[in-house]
């Protein structure tokens, strides 16, 4: 049986509609069943001059590329390059429905295109990002891993002030993240013996304290006691070498410390092929790499890639846990 996967165009102004039709022009190993505008699609078809076919669950498709459409309307038709703070309400809900269709049982994962953080706060909405909206309605704990083709990249503190990393780096963080890690390599990934790569903070990882002592005072009794649970861990690493090719070979996963300790290589190394993979959720969730690209939204040249990667490993996810 193909998946059903819950797909959220997102940000209505931003390149998340157009991408939604490239993906609609292709045939998947998965049933895609849109959350979001039909407006938006369709205007979004219109200036890539392509066609789109959307049903509502329940009717019957009039073609067979025609997508399951739950429709949630934007109040607003908000111009190419420019969100609306008034569809903030509805780009959330969006997102809500669709994570409820997945916790439910209605689809059996979740691929969401991009969303403008600073539009959803304008809008009235405080809002970091939708991979805590998501952790808040599963009640659970979850890490934001990046992956593509060359290497995988968890984060311990995520869209916060870098005046705030330090703090947010505790012992039992780091546990729990790690844990997740661990638990998501080999379960979801089907990685047998998983080695987690852990960066420092500090440069150099602190230099044995002379620049800086979370690496001695936190991060490595917080390693030291995830191996007694059974974890593989290297590290604490300097951040500036861990990435050197023949390095990233030897681990299934690197852990940084803060978003742009570790996402700035990963999308140097591969932008378009890579995908934000929310680990520790009850379904599996895959999103772009990257954001809304208000330059590019409806000239038709933005590149599908990072999306059609998402439908790819959500999938895979899917039926991994469908077998098991
Ligand atoms: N998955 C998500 O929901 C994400 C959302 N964002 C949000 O997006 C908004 C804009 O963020 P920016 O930092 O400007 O990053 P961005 O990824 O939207 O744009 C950065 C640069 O990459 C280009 N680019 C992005 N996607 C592209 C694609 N598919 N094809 C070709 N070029 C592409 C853009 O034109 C721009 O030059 C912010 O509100 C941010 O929070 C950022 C990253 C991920
Ligand atoms: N940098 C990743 C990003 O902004 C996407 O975050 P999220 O909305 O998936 O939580």
């Amino acid at each position: 049986m193909r998946p059903r996967l819950a797909l959220v165009p997102g940000e209505p102004a931003g390149i998340g509609p157009e991408l939604v039709v490239r993906a609609a022009q292709h045939d998947w190993e998965a049933q895609l069943v849109i959350h979001g505008d039909a407006a938006s699609l369709h205007r979004a078809a219109g200036a890539l001059r392509l066609p789109i076919a959307l049903h509502r669950s329940g009717e019957m498709p009039t073609s067979s590329r025609s997508l399951e459409l739950v429709e949630i309307p934007h109040p607003v038709a908000a111009a190419f390059g420019q969100p609306e703070p008034a569809n903030a309400a509805s780009v959330i809900e969006s997102m809500t429905r669709a994570a409820q269709a997945c916790l439910d049982g209605t689809c059996d994962g979740l691929v969401t295109g991009p969303v403008h953080k600073a539009a959803i706060n304008q809008g009235g909405i405080a809002f970091t990002g939708t991979t805590g909206l998501l952790a808040s309605l599963a009640s659970c704990q979850v890490v934001m891993m990046l992956a593509n083709p060359g290497m995988r990249v968890a984060l311990q503190t995520v869209h916060i002030p870098l005046r705030a990393v330090a703090d947010a780096i505790t012992a039992d963080a780091l546990s729990s993240t790690l844990r997740i890690v661990d638990t998501a390599l080999r379960h979801q990934f089907g990685i047998a013996a998983p080695v987690i790569a852990v960066l420092g903070l500090n440069p150099h990882a602190g230099e044995n304290g002379h620049l800086g002592r979370e690496e001695l005072d936190i991060i490595e009794p917080a390693l030291e006691h995830m191996r007694s649970e059974g974890l593989s861990l290297v590290g604490p690493l300097p951040a500036d070498t861990a990435f050197l090719p023949g390095k990233l070979r030897g681990f299934d996963a690197v852990l940084a410390m803060y978003h742009d300790q570790g996402l700035p290589v990963l999308k140097h190394a591969d932008f378009a092929n890579a995908v934000n993979i929310t680990l520790g959720l009850p379904y599996p969730r895959v999103a772009v790499d990257h954001g809304t690209a208000l330059d590019l939204a409806g000239k038709g040249v933005a590149d599908p890639s990072s999306l059609f990667a998402a439908i790819r490993t959500c999938t895979q996810f899917a039926r991994h846990r469908m077998h098991a």
